[in-house]
């Protein structure tokens, strides 16, 4: 086995890995994936080389499977150890979701880096606390190991004080009360595979949408992200799988002065029992939606692509044009349907959807005629992890 990069990739009911190894100063080589989903319900582990075969595979029958992330990381770690033999573990990526204003780049671990982290659990808490534990895990399984945090906050850190501020008193702005803007990782990723694929597209005005459990939407001009739909926290924007996204904040003063909600109640209001499972009362699940003839499913959908369609507009707006729309993320990748959906009312912006190619999901989904170019662009956060993990250990070769 080959001297490994280890990506670690926490979310809020699953952890996803990656093992990968240097082939030059900038690039890595994908040896295998996996990850756990479903973490406390119908859990799922999987493990798979670079080509797509199945190295390892468990699937628990409900409640019997890892409980929560320790447990599941357990299961992971043992299955690396087995995959790794002997290999060199040269550094860990890891994924954070909150870098704060502090961090406008990946950072190696180190105990002062690890109590700024701790700092912004409360701004990501189905998040941060799971992306932090890993790292204290990791520590004790590789001691002196060089551990990197890439953050999903970074990619968005050049936006203007007009994208970044809320219109409430300077000292908040000042103390780190902004619209920080999340997915960044995944965003920097499409955009450096733009440069590979479409470079004319890559130095023009995109819009992507990362549409997975967790969504957003991001405008890039010439490579760099100008405004995000994400805000503060992972909460605003598009409503996601159990998140509500945009809300009035009067909202909120109702809920805790009208009707006398604590705090930790409307904590879980917001992040667990909202958006497309809080609207559906069926499910946080695209693919359930889409297969349940109930008319709160479709009534999901409808507010899911609405709002998506209205953001596409606003971001184009804070551009001043779009040269292509990119779909990534379990949803923006796999479902045919909201994209087509979403494209439907774009005609206006110069969006000509070809049905056929988004039907078979081609990297290329308008037709050749269309002004702006509507793609698929399958993410890799891991990738991009990895990548940075080897820049920050080439730093460290020179320190
Ligand atoms: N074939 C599919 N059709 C529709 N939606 C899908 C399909 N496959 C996956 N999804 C959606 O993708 C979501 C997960 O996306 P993913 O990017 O893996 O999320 P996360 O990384 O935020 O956990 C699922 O909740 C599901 O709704
Ligand atoms: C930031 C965020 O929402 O992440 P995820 O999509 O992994 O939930
Ligand atoms: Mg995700």
């Amino acid at each position: 086995m080959s001297d490994s990069i280890l990506v670690l990739n926490a979310g809020s009911s699953s952890i996803k890995f990656s093992v990968q190894t240097p082939t030059g100063p900038d690039t890595v080589r994908m040896l295998a994936v996996g990850q756990i989903e479903g973490i406390g319900t119908h859990t799922h582990f999987i493990a798979k080389s670079a080509d797509g075969a199945v190295l390892a595979e468990t699937r628990w029958p409900d409640g019997a499977g890892p409980a929560n992330h320790d447990a599941a990381l357990h299961v992971i770690s043992e299955w690396l150890d087995g995959f790794l033999g002997d290999a060199r573990v040269l550094a860990v990526g890891h994924r954070v979701v909150h870098g704060g204003s502090n961090y406008t780049g990946p950072v190696a671990i180190t105990p002062a880096v690890m109590a700024k982290l701790r700092e912004l659990v409360p701004l990501a808490p189905l998040h941060q606390p799971h992306n932090l534990a890993p790292i204290e895990a990791v520590g004790t399984r590789y001691p002196g190991v060089l551990q990197v945090a890439c953050f999903d906050t970074s990619f968005h850190r050049g936006h203007s004080f007009a994208a970044e501020a809320f219109a409430i008193p300077y000292k908040f702005y000042e103390q780190g009360v902004r619209r920080y803007g999340f997915h960044g990782l995944s965003y920097e990723y499409v955009s450096r595979r733009l440069l590979e694929i479409a470079p004319d597209i890559a130095h023009g005005k995109v819009v992507v949408a990362h549409l997975g459990n967790g969504a957003s939407m991001c405008a890039i001009s010439d490579g760099a992200s100008v405004e995000s739909t994400m805000g503060f926290t992972a909460l605003d924007g598009l409503a996601m799988g159990t998140r509500s996204g945009q809300l009035d904040p009067g909202v909120l003063l109702h809920l805790m002065g009208s009707l006398g909600m604590t705090v930790p109640e409307v904590t879980r209001l917001l992040y667990h029992e909202s958006g497309l499972k809080g609207l559906s009362g069926i499910s946080s699940d695209m693919r359930d939606l889409e297969q349940s003839a109930d008319p709160h499913a479709a009534a999901a959908i409808d507010y899911f692509v609405y709002a998506i369609r209205k953001q596409v507009g606003a971001l184009a707006a804070a551009m001043g044009g779009i040269d292509a729309l990119i779909f990534t993320a379990g949803i923006g990748e796999n479902s045919a349907n909201v994209r087509r959906r979403v494209c439907d009312g774009l005609q206006w912006l110069g969006v000509d959807l070809d049905g056929d190619a988004n039907d078979h999901g081609a990297d290329v989904i308008s037709a050749p005629g269309s002004r702006t170019r509507v793609m698929i662009v399958r993410t890799s956060e891991e990738t991009m992890i990895a990548l940075h993990a080897l820049e920050a250990m080439s730093a460290e070769a020179v320190a």
